[in-house]
């Protein structure tokens, strides 16, 4: 069999997530803190001779040329003239359109995988600004570095956290973040901060509201898990996140929640498993 390239795609979490107004073209400003978890999707890649891209594992709801994968492909393929191509495979792990990422970090380790794969060699400034097209996630995974995020999550501030242990729980709903952030009552006046207060932060995510009055499911997840810890929505949802200072912790609250709540724990990472397997590669 030809040698697969096999690479994780790690989750994100927004420790806090501030908007502090419109733009615009539409789109808000946001400030917001980014961490890994060390849990993920995987994806494989083995190398095309004659250019094609075609992604071997089917999400269900997701059609071929939609995936962000094929999406992150194409375009890596068109903007450097390469003429070869992939089979691309996806071990899907993560919950999605939960607010942790999963296909923006299918795209980045995209990215990264086949500019390895093709030998193309792009610094990490093209490869971030390319996955910009592709969404506002993007480009922090392509670094893999925990980070202040501001714009629409595109300047990034790299930043060491400490590293606890998180439980994330995921409603089955599926949150509209467009939705979310065409909801009138949404809080679009949270003043700016800067980089070096980030520790007296509260960690406020101004989504929650319009997400808790428009999910019950969430509200409900969120009421659940703050009998336990402190917690938090992610992104626009539907991920609800506590952390707690080690593993046993944060398993022995897992076990207290209803078995058809699905949920995961995974520890905080500063620097994110994508980058940490590349290292070792290279
Ligand atoms: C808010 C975050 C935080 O991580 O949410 P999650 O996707 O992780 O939940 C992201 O930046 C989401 O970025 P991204 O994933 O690119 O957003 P999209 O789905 O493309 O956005 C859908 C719609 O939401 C609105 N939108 C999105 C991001 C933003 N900063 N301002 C907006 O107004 C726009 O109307 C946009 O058309
Ligand atoms: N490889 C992929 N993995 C997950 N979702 C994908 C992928 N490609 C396209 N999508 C689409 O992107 C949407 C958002 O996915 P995801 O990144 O998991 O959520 P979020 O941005 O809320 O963290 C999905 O509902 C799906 O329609």
């Amino acid at each position: 069999m030809q040698e697969r390239l096999t690479l994780p795609a790690p989750a994100k979490l927004n420790l806090f997530l501030h908007i502090l107004g419109r733009r615009p073209d539409g789109y808000h400003e946001l400030q917001t803190l980014f961490q890994f978890l060390d849990h993920g999707d995987e994806l494989q890649f083995a190398l095309r001779e004659d250019g094609v891209i075609h992604l071997r594992s089917d999400i269900p709801g997701v059609p071929h040329d939609s995936n962000l994968i094929v999406r992150a492909a194409r375009k890596l393929q068109e903007a450097s003239g390469t003429r070869l191509g992939a089979d691309i495979w996806l071990d899907k792990r993560l919950p999605m359109g939960g607010g942790i990422g999963g296909g923006s970090s299918d795209a980045a380790t995209t990215l990264l995988g086949l500019d390895r794969l093709w030998n193309l060699q792009w610094d990490e400034d093209r490869l971030a600004a390319l996955g910009l097209t592709l969404g506002a996630d993007v480009p922090v995974f392509v670094r893999g570095r925990a980070a202040f995020a501001e714009g629409v999550g595109e300047k990034l501030t790299p930043v060491e956290l400490e590293e606890p242990w998180f439980l994330v729980v995921a409603p089955q709903v599926f949150v509209s973040t467009a939705e979310v952030f065409s909801d009138p009552e949404l809080t679009r006046d949270t003043p700016p901060i800067k980089v070096r207060s980030l520790l007296g932060v509260d960690g406020r995510n101004d989504c929650q509201p319009v997400v808790e009055k428009r999910y019950p499911d969430v509200r409900n997840a969120l009421i659940l898990l703050n009998k336990f810890t402190s917690a938090r929505l992610t992104g626009t949802g539907a991920c609800v996140f506590g952390s707690f200072p080690n593993r046993g912790d944060a398993d022995k609250v897992r076990r207290q929640l209803p078995a058809t709540l699905p949920s995961f724990v995974a520890q905080g990472r500063n620097i994110s498993m994508l980058h940490r397997k590349l290292q070792g590669l290279a």
